[in-house]
Order: structure tokens, then C-alpha cells, then sequence
């Protein structure tokens, strides 16, 4: 059997990524492979651990106990640790507070990358949409296609408020911003690398921009379908 094609999404947080990367694998028939998943289920890990994300000797001992699997379904998407589902889990502020101490620490990058590619290879799908911060540049750098999917941070930041609508919408903003500010000392996902293709949906609604990466899609995979 080939290899599955890879269509490699990078962006920051809340510009669409992982909402927007599944609609467009369950209309291509590929599988939908959420990146920041593992790095939020390894921080919640570590918090049940009783352990702080910031100390990189805990979360490198945390990942030693690691049960990490994770659906390639876009219509059944789920997460585990374990036996215990923590697909609403790593959603939950106080891990999205904690992951980017985690994805801070590079022997978890390595081993996360290697379980990405493997994850890929073995979709038995004829293409897997791949989306985090650095899969166009360090996860799949030869993919055929790849594309930083931006919006400007006050719609990302609004965006993710109308989601969290318990949550108070300065604060919201206030974390979505200190965490891209954070990641980005790690990874540079603000600026695309060359041959990567910028989908700005600042000015685009869900529709158009599931459209639009899929057109992006069809004009690099022509002829390998
Ligand atoms: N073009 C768009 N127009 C309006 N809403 C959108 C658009 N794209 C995404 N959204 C909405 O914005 C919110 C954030 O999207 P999503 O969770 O997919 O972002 P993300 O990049 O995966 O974020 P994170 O990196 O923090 O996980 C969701 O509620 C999603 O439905
Ligand atoms: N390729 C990636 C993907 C994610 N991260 C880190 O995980 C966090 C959560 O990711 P979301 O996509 O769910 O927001 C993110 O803030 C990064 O810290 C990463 O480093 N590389």
C-alpha cells in the first residue's frame, strides 16, 4: 500500500486549525491528525501527577508512564491516557495554561514526532490532514502540500471567547496571546516558511474557509489522486 499523502496545517492558537482541518478531511476522505492533542494530553498528565509543566525533569519523568492514543476519524475524534478519555480534559483552561511547558522541553518534540509520522503511516487512509505549529517546517517538511492558517489575533482571540462563553473574554484573549507568545520562542509559526501557503480567514467565515484550504489541497495534489 502507498504511503497516505500529508497536508501539513501550522497556525496559531485559535486561528481555525483543528475545527477547520477536520471539515476538510471528512470531505477529502483522509484522516484528521490533531498535533496539540498529544502535547495537552501529556500536560494533563503531568498535572495529575501532581507536577508542574515548567519543570522539564517532571515532564520528561511523566511521559515515562505515557498511555497516549488518539482517532484519526474526523466523525469520532477522541483522546485517551490510558482507559481514561480526556478528549473535553485537554480543553480545559488550566491545561491550556500548562501545555506550552511541555511543548517547551525537546526530547518530548522528538518522541511526539516520531509517534506523528507513525500515527500517518498507519491511517490506512489515502491522506491524513496533519495540523499543529511545526508541521510544515520539522513534522512533514516534504509534504506536497502545506499551509499556516492565520487570522489576525483579535478575531482568533474573539473566536475563541464566543467558544468559551463561561470564561470572561479579556482573560480568554489575555491566554490565547501569552501562549502563542510563549510557543513561539519554540517553533516559528507567525511567518511561513518557503513554499508554504498562507490561508488568511481573517475575513472568511467557517464555509469559506474550509473552501479555501481545500482549494490549496486540489492545486497541490493534482495528479497524485
Ligand atoms: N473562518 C472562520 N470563521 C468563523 N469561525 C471560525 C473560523 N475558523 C474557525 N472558526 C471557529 O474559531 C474557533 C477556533 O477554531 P479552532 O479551535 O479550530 O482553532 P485552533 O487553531 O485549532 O485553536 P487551538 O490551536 O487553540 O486549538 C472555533 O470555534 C471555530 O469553529
Ligand atoms: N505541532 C505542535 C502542536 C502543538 N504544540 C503545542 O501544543 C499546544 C496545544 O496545541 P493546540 O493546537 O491544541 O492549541 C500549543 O499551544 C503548543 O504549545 C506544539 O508545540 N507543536
Amino acid at each position: 500500500m502507498t504511503d497516505p499523502i500529508t497536508i501539513a496545517i501550522d497556525g496559531p492558537a485559535g486561528s481555525g486549525k483543528s475545527s477547520v482541518s477536520k471539515e476538510a478531511a471528512r470531505r477529502l476522505g483522509f484522516g484528521y491528525l490533531d498535533t496539540g492533542a498529544a502535547y495537552r494530553a501529556l500536560a494533563w498528565h503531568v498535572l495529575q501527577h501532581g507536577a508542574d509543566t515548567s519543570d522539564a525533569a517532571a515532564v520528561v519523568d511523566a511521559a515515562g508512564d505515557f498511555d497516549y492514543a488518539i482517532s484519526l476519524d474526523p466523525d469520532e475524534y477522541w483522546v485517551r491516557v490510558g482507559d481514561t478519555s480526556v478528549t473535553e480534559a485537554i480543553r480545559e483552561p488550566r491545561v491550556s495554561s500548562a501545555v506550552s511547558g511541555v511543548a517547551r522541553v525537546p526530547v518530548i518534540r522528538e518522541q511526539v514526532n516520531v509517534l506523528f509520522r507513525r500515527l500517518v503511516a498507519d491511517s490506512g487512509r489515502p491522506g491524513v490532514i496533519v495540523e499543529g505549529r511545526d508541521i510544515t517546517t520539522v513534522v512533514a517538511p516534504d509534504a506536497p502540500v502545506r499551509i499556516l492558517l492565520t487570522a489576525a489575533p483579535e478575531v482568533r482571540a474573539a473566536r475563541r471567547s464566543a467558544e468559551l462563553t463561561t470564561e470572561d473574554a479579556a482573560a480568554v484573549a489575555a491566554a490565547l496571546h501569552k501562549r502563542d507568545a510563549s510557543d513561539s520562542q519554540v517553533v516559528d509559526f507567525l511567518t511561513a516558511a518557503p513554499g508554504v501557503t498562507v490561508v488568511d480567514s481573517t475575513d472568511l467565515d467557517f464555509a469559506q474557509t474550509v473552501d479555501a484550504v481545500l482549494d490549496v489541497v486540489r492545486s497541490g495534489t493534482e495528479g497524485s489522486r
